[in-house]
């Protein structure tokens, strides 16, 4: 059986702005288990921060339930609440060092309210930073470090009182793509050696897509979607989280570019400029060779991406079906019942015809 480390229900917070009030979260449920990865993506403004801030109470809930570690924090006296909260551990995009301290005094400033040495607390804090790459530098100041550097020292820090849980809040926003990946590596390795669990809230599908296990999609303080990272990307219902896809996958820039050819844009009758979408065991499949000898239909491939995402491969490509149209047709029923997800690009309204 699985254990949810966090168990969030029915969450709503509301602030006052003046006059008005602001629900920044609405009903949410969250749910995550143990040693799990779970991203929460969305818009700057959909709630993210604000809900992942009640896991450990920064931000009181105006209702709803907080169990973390099977402890109703919101029934917890301050000395039990304090000690809960030195399990839960979180990171920014903004990494939040002290300047005057070097690095090694960074990561041993939370140790200072622990029953620890002077002595203890070094070498605890001289491990935190050999785990994260850093021992060499221990003695230099954050100036000195790069973003991603910094960035590590900062998850050093938050992995001093050795927390079950890691909340990472747009801890990559800042950084370049390959320092973002380096960074993403780091948490999905302490991820596995630790036993770690981790939040991680961004606006990049991108970054979900490199170590989540799960992910909920946030619009407007509410989870419009959620699920399994396989399940999202091959089949996500709603616009918003097929928009998130298609930036992470680069099919959305493809799509435009395509569409917007003047080339693609008067095709004949005998050509179909469609978008296909194939999950697992279909990615296997000479699917694009198949069309050509059983239905006589040729596929010009424009674009194609294949992206593997744990036990699933997704594969994505733009192309133009050419052929008789009743040839076409069954060419695409063909597709569908080969659980190829087709998108029916260039007509009066994009249509979805599987799927
Ligand atoms: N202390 C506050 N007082 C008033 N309104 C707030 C407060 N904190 C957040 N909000 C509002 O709540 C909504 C959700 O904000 P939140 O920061 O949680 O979103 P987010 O998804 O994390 O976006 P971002 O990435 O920009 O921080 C926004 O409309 C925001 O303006």
């Amino acid at each position: 059986m699985t254990e949810n480390i966090i168990d969030l229900n029915q969450i709503n917070v509301e602030f006052k702005d003046g006059e008005k009030q602001v629900k920044a979260v609405t009903d949410v449920d969250l749910q995550v288990e143990k040693g799990d990865i779970y991203g929460i993506v969305g818009y700057s403004g959909a709630g993210k921060s604000t809900l992942v801030r009640v896991i450990n109470l920064l931000q009181k809930p105006t209702s709803g339930k907080v169990k973390v570690n099977d402890q109703d924090l919101l029934a917890l006296k301050p000395e039990a609440l304090r000690q809960a909260r030195t399990k839960i551990g979180m990171i920014f995009q903004h990494f939040n060092l002290m300047k005057s301290r070097t690095i090694l005094g960074n990561v041993e400033y939370p140790l200072f309210k622990t029953k620890l040495s002077k002595d203890e607390r070094l070498k605890k804090a001289t491990e935190l930073l050999r785990l994260v790459g850093l021992d060499q530098r221990k003695n230099d100041y954050p100036r000195q470090l790069s973003g991603g550097q910094k960035q590590r020292v900062a998850i050093a820090r938050a992995l001093a009182n050795d927390p079950d849980i890691l909340i990472s809040d747009e801890a990559t926003s800042a950084l370049d793509p390959k320092t973002t990946l380096s960074i993403l590596n780091l948490l999905k390795q302490l991820n596995q050696k630790l036993g770690l669990t981790i939040v991680l809230i961004t606006h990049e599908m991108q970054a979900v897509k490199e170590i989540c296990n799960h992910v909920a999609v946030m619009q407007k303080g509410e989870v419009v979607e959620r699920g399994t990272i396989e399940s999202i990307f091959s089949t996500p219902k709603k616009l918003l989280t097929q928009e998130f896809i298609n930036i992470a996958t680069n099919v959305g820039p493809a799509v435009q570019k395509v569409t917007e050819n003047p080339k693609f844009q008067h095709l004949s009758p005998d050509q179909q400029l469609v978008q296909l979408n194939f999950i697992g065991k279909s990615t296997e499949e000479p699917i694009i060779s198949t069309l050509a000898k059983q239905f006589n239909v040729d596929g010009n491939i424009l674009f194609a991406n294949v992206e593997q995402l744990h036990s699933e491969t997704l594969g994505f490509m733009i192309l133009v079906l050419a052929g008789k149209p009743t040839d076409i047709t069954e060419a695409i029923s063909f597709l569908k019942v080969n659980q190829v997800r087709v998108k029916l690009l260039n007509q009066a309204t994009e249509s979805e015809v599987t799927g």
